[in-house]
C-alpha cells in the first residue's frame, strides 16, 4: 500500500457548501499529500454519493491524491476509490475489510486504546481518533479526548493515527507531539475564507 497522506480533507456537503470547489482548491496546494474522504449527509441517496465520489476521484487522480469514501463502501468499490472509513454505526471493521479486500485502505474510528487495538486486529489500516477538540461539524459526539487521548491510542497501535475533531493548523503541533501521524479536517478548510491558504497552513504545520 502506498504511504498514507497526512492531511485528510473530509467533504462538507451540508446545504450551501461547495465541496468540489473546496477539494479543487486543496488539491492545488497539497497534491499527493492530500487524502480526500467523501462524506455525504445520511439523507443523501447512494446515487448522489456515487456522483460526487466519481467527480472527487477524477480530481484526485490528476494529483495522485487518495480518495476514500466514508461509510458507503459499495460506493468506494463502484467508483474505484482507494478505500473507505467506518465507525461504530457502520459495518464492523472485519466485515469492511472483507468488502474492500486485502489491499484497500480501511480507516476505522477509535477513541480509546482497547477499541483501537481491536480495530487494527480486525484489519484497519489507519485509525481516525477523536474528537480531539470540540467541533460543531458533527453533533452527538462524546467529550473531546485532547492530545493526551490521542497519545494513549498512538501508544497502543502500530498503524497511522489520524486526529480528528476541531483540528486547526494551530492545534496540529500538539497533536503531532502526541504521536498523531496526520489530521482530518472539515471546517478548517471548508469553512475557511480561502481554502487553498488554509490547506497550505495545515500542510506547513504537518511538515514542521
Ligand atoms: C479520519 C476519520 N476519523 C473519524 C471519522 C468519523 O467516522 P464515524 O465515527 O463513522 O462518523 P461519520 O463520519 O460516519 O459520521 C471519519 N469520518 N474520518
Ligand atoms: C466526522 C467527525 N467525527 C469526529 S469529529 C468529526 C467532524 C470533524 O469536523 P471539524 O474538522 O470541522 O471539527
Ligand atoms: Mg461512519
Amino acid at each position: 500500500m502506498p504511504s498514507l497522506g497526512r492531511l485528510h480533507l473530509i467533504t462538507d456537503t451540508r446545504e450551501g457548501r461547495d465541496p468540489l470547489a473546496v477539494v479543487r482548491a486543496a488539491l492545488t496546494v497539497a497534491h499527493a499529500d492530500l487524502v480526500v474522504q467523501v462524506r455525504v449527509e445520511d439523507s443523501a441517496t447512494d446515487r448522489e454519493a456515487y456522483d460526487l465520489t466519481r467527480r472527487v476521484l477524477a480530481l484526485c487522480a490528476s494529483y495522485q491524491a487518495t480518495c476514500l469514501v466514508n461509510d458507503r463502501l459499495h460506493v468506494a468499490l463502484a467508483v474505484g476509490a482507494a478505500g473507505g472509513h467506518v465507525g461504530a454505526d457502520d459495518l464492523p471493521v472485519a466485515a469492511a475489510r472483507r468488502v474492500l479486500g486485502p489491499t484497500g485502505v480501511l480507516g476505522a474510528t477509535a477513541r480509546a486504546p482497547g477499541p483501537a487495538r481491536e480495530a487494527v486486529a480486525a484489519g484497519a489500516s489507519y485509525l481516525g481518533v477523536g474528537p480531539c477538540h470540540t467541533t460543531s461539524t458533527k453533533t452527538g459526539l462524546p467529550d473531546p479526548i485532547g492530545p493526551a487521548g490521542v497519545r494513549a491510542v498512538v501508544d497502543a497501535v502500530d498503524v497511522p493515527v489520524i486526529a480528528i475533531g476541531g483540528v486547526t493548523a494551530a492545534r496540529v503541533p500538539a497533536l503531532r507531539a502526541a504521536g498523531a501521524y496526520g489530521v482530518a479536517v472539515v471546517g478548517a478548510v471548508s469553512a475557511a475564507a480561502d481554502p487553498a491558504r488554509a490547506t497550505a497552513e495545515l500542510i506547513e504545520a504537518l511538515t514542521c
